[in-house]
């Protein structure tokens, strides 16, 4: 096998995702599995819990991840590297733990695991990581193997992730009604997080207003708006902004809300916007809820033209990166230098998040660190 191809030390990979509800009996169990122990008001959580019900209680999430894995699992053939893909949630089946069980009775002692997250964060990032922890606990407990876990390295600024989203931005920008297309704004979205969370995440070099969270998503949209610039030749003004806000009011969380940005740039005679997830891997509930359904409601009754942009999702080019990122990986374990693929100012991510990076309020064991008390 060509050097380049060689997956040792792994011997499977594991895609780690959040998990959705499949049915209507399922959302209240989900909910609860994704909210506990982290003070989200009752009133906030009755009101998610009817955005999956206008959906018939299912999450596009599980779906995705399974058009995600069947990509992986093409990319890798077509790429003769012979690795198992399995897949576990967060929250909701298949649970992460079972799979992780799963995966030791296979034999799998060594894992490379991919979050659909791409950013730093504790939501994003060390969340997963403390999951990765508690699910080895109980193995370890259960008397099991416990194998080893290694995370892949961040992913937002990989050209694999972005250049799907300048196709999409494009795609929306062509879909708008000729007369208002060169004056569109493209308003980049993410996750609102609390700004303490924000302004810890990543490094704690990187810590600051806004931290890792905020500069990568930063260098993201920066990215697109050049490429789509350079597409078009047009420039088209661009601006950072938030969603999927949960929490109590009076804790500062990052701002604006795109309906509120919406609001603003109408008012400012801005003739048309288009919405670009680009915190999101996939078109999952809060991209269908909080910007189709909701965001676009608001465009509307302000007579506001918009359109929301494609997600990654399982497109090929993603599946390549991930590819690459588990080969990069595979070489730097192996101790060969290796070219580490990135676009922006920011340059690729770690490996192993450093001690301190994207902290909890109340510190858990995280693996997959330098703080992990995994090997
Ligand atoms: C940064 C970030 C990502 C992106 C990175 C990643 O993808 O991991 C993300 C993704 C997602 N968030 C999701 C769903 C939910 N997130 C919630 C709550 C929260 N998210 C937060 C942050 C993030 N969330 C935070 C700071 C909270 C507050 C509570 C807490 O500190 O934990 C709640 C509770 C109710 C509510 O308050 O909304 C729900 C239901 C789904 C599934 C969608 C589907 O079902 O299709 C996905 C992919
Ligand atoms: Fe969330």
């Amino acid at each position: 096998m060509p050097e380049q191809l060689a997956t040792s030390p792994y011997d499977a990979l594991l895609l780690l995702s959040f998990g959705g509800p499949e049915g209507p009996d399922d959302v209240v169990p989900f909910l609860e599995n994704v909210t506990r122990g982290r003070g989200i008001p009752k009133e906030r959580l009755k009101e998610v819990g009817k955005h999956y019900f206008l959906f018939g209680g299912v999450s596009p999430i599980n779906e995705q991840n399974r058009a995600l894995l069947d990509a992986l699992r093409k990319d890798f053939a077509e790429h003769a590297v012979d690795l198992p893909v399995y897949w576990g949630n967060r929250n909701w089946a298949p649970y992460l733990t079972d799979t992780l069980r799963e995966m030791v009775a296979d034999g799998r002692r060594r894992i490379a695991v991919l979050a659909t997250s791409a950013y730093a964060s504790y939501s994003g990032c060390r969340q997963y990581r403390e999951n990765l922890a508690d699910a080895l606990a109980t193995l370890a407990d259960e008397g099991l193997a416990v194998p080893r876990v290694d995370k892949l390295r961040h992913y937002f600024n990989h050209p694999g992730f972005v250049r799907p989203m300048v196709d999409g931005v494009l795609a929306s920008l062509a879909d708008l009604p000729e007369d208002v297309r060169a004056g569109a704004h493209l308003a980049f979205t993410t996750h609102s997080i609390p700004d303490a969370a924000a302004d810890t995440s990543g490094p704690v070099e990187a810590h600051g207003e806004g931290g890792a969270y905020v500069a990568q998503h930063l260098d993201v949209a920066r990215l697109i708006a050049d490429a789509v610039r350079e597409e078009t030749g047009v420039e088209h003004p661009w601006e950072l902004v938030y969603q999927s806000r949960s929490g109590a009011p009076h804790i500062p969380w990052l701002e604006p809300d795109i309906c509120d940005h919406l609001e603003t740039l109408h008012g400012a005679g801005v003739p048309a916007v288009v919405m670009a997830p680009i915190g999101f891997v996939s078109d999952h509930m809060e991209v269908l809820y909080d910007l189709d359904t909701e965001a676009t409601a608001k465009a509307a009754e302000l007579g506001l033209p918009v359109r929301r942009s494609a997600t990654v999702g399982a497109d090929p080019r993603f599946a390549a990166a991930v590819r690459d990122l588990l080969l990069e990986r595979a070489a730097t374990e192996r101790g060969r230098a290796v070219e580490r693929c990135s676009l922006g100012a920011l340059g690729p991510s770690h490996d192993l998040c450093p001690v301190g990076c994207c902290p909890a309020r109340a510190p858990r064991p995280a693996a997959a660190g330098a703080d992990s008390p995994y090997a």
